[in-house]
């Protein structure tokens, strides 16, 4: 194919996306079945043009007057990929499978800049609803932050440490360009590749399916670092889902110890007995909800984590389509879900134990607003500093920039170059 067909087949992916509300990776397969004759090339620029279309929807729409497929794909080929007005209009004007020819509108769009400045959320690239949220919680630095959350994520990776080191990892991914990243200890990265580029399938490298590596945003490593799950104690995994959090656990406790992992979701839990027996996991019970209690665990954790439901906020680089579909009631939705789980969570942590709250949202409401919640009802327990685990753990981490006065730690593309992703803890002291 060349670049005009593979233009209009992502204004077609992305008025699937639109219209019919179809989930963006489904979208892309779906039309990757019914054109088979689209090589792996073909389907990666084109997924990566429908990507970067909706991560820069809101600024691409603004500088066009029009927020169509067709204007969005347009700019984010000639504008986003910096191709240039003469590229697109001979891409256009020479491949007779290429959406129609530039009109001059599209022209005058294109070649020069608006008379006006964007709204502040169109610059950000978010929700208008969210602009205020986004204020509250970056100030200054609120465009900033949206448009870093409309940036191409890199491919991150934790070292499974039961089964290798990091040094082994990266020597078998040199060929994939990967480095150490700057934060976590335990983690490797492949940097985004721009425009065209295609990222590598590392679950393809003998590494992964060795169980020496797993897919991991360097946040989620934190997040579990900063839990520190030690060897020998008891541990609940509260909200398991696919088991992330709990491999990363797991590997902190070597093996020793007793972990459970349970999710009131039972689908959501599947795969996580692939997982586990691919890393090697053994301190391990899978708390499945519809056959087995917690009712003897009441109590008796030395730590439980909660890697809570959320509005997922802060992933929106891996899934942009989210971004555009998130509304007002959801963001309640989760909020009431995670107080849900932070009072029945709490209830198996032990006097002298450990609570962690994580999620990958940036919204205040999720973050430390609920934790403020959380402390203003249990009296029992109280703040423990975030950052003084990070300041005494990883001296060699630059500190974070986002840090509440209890020392809670929100994280971001745009001031740690990871996913968005909040992180409380707190003691039982009675
Ligand atoms: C952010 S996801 C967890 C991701 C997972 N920890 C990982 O690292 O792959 C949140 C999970 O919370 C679960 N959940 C929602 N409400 C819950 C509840 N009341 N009790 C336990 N789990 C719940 C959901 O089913 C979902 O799997």
């Amino acid at each position: 194919m060349k670049d005009g067909g593979r233009l209009a087949a992502a204004i077609e992916v992305l008025t699937e996306v639109e219209t019919r509300h179809r989930p963006v990776q489904l979208a892309l397969k779906d039309w990757g079945s019914a054109h088979r004759f689209a090589g792996s090339g073909d389907r990666t620029v084109i997924g990566n043009l429908v990507f970067d279309a909706l991560r820069n929807k809101a600024s691409l729409g603004a500088r066009m007057n029009d927020g169509s497929a067709r204007a969005v794909v347009l700019a984010t080929y000639c504008l986003g990929w910096g191709k240039g007005l003469q590229a697109l209009s001979d891409v256009l004007e020479q491949d007779h499978h290429a959406p129609a020819a530039l009109s001059p509108d599209e022209i005058a769009c294109l070649s020069q800049e608006p008379d006006s400045t964007p709204s502040p959320f169109e610059q950000a690239d978010i929700p208008e609803w969210l602009w205020p949220h986004f204020e509250t919680v970056f100030g200054e630095s609120a465009i900033e932050e949206g448009q870093a959350l409309a940036t191409r994520a890199p491919v991150d990776m934790r070292t499974n440490t039961l089964k290798s080191d990091r040094d082994k990892v990266l020597k078998r991914l040199a060929h994939t360009g990967a480095k150490a990243t700057p934060l976590s200890p335990v983690g490797a990265r492949i940097e985004a590749k721009p425009d065209l580029g295609r990222m590598p399938h590392v679950q393809a490298e003998e590494g992964y399916r060795k169980g020496w590596f797993e897919l991991q945003d360097e946040a989620s490593q934190l997040a579990a670092h900063l839990a520190q799950a030690k060897p020998g104690e008891q541990v609940l995994d509260f909200c398991a889902g696919g088991g992330g959090k709990t491999l990363a656990l797991a590997a902190s406790m070597q093996n020793k110890g007793q972990l459970y992992a349970y999710d009131a979701d039972r689908l959501r839990l599947a795969p996580i007995h692939e997982r586990l027996q691919r890393a090697s996991v053994r301190n391990i019970q899978v708390k499945d909800p519809a056959t087995s209690s917690l009712d003897d665990l009441v109590d008796q954790m030395d730590l439980v984590f909660i890697d809570a439901p959320c509005t997922g906020t802060g992933v929106w680089r891996r899934r942009p389509d989210s971004k555009w579909k998130l509304a007002e009631k959801a963001l309640q939705d989760r909020i009431e879900d995670q107080r849900r789980v932070l009072e029945s969570a709490s209830r198996y942590v032990k006097p002298g134990g450990r609570l962690a709250y994580a999620t990958c949202s940036v919204l205040r409401e999720e973050n430390q607003a609920q934790a403020d919640w959380f402390l203003e009802q249990n009296p029992s327990f109280q703040s423990v500093s975030a950052l003084d685990i990070w300041k005494t753990t990883l001296p060699d981490a630059r500190l974070p920039k986002y840090v509440s006065d209890r020392g809670d730690i929100l994280l971001t593309p745009g001031s740690t170059q990871t996913d968005g992703f909040f992180i409380a803890l707190f003691q039982r002291v009675q």
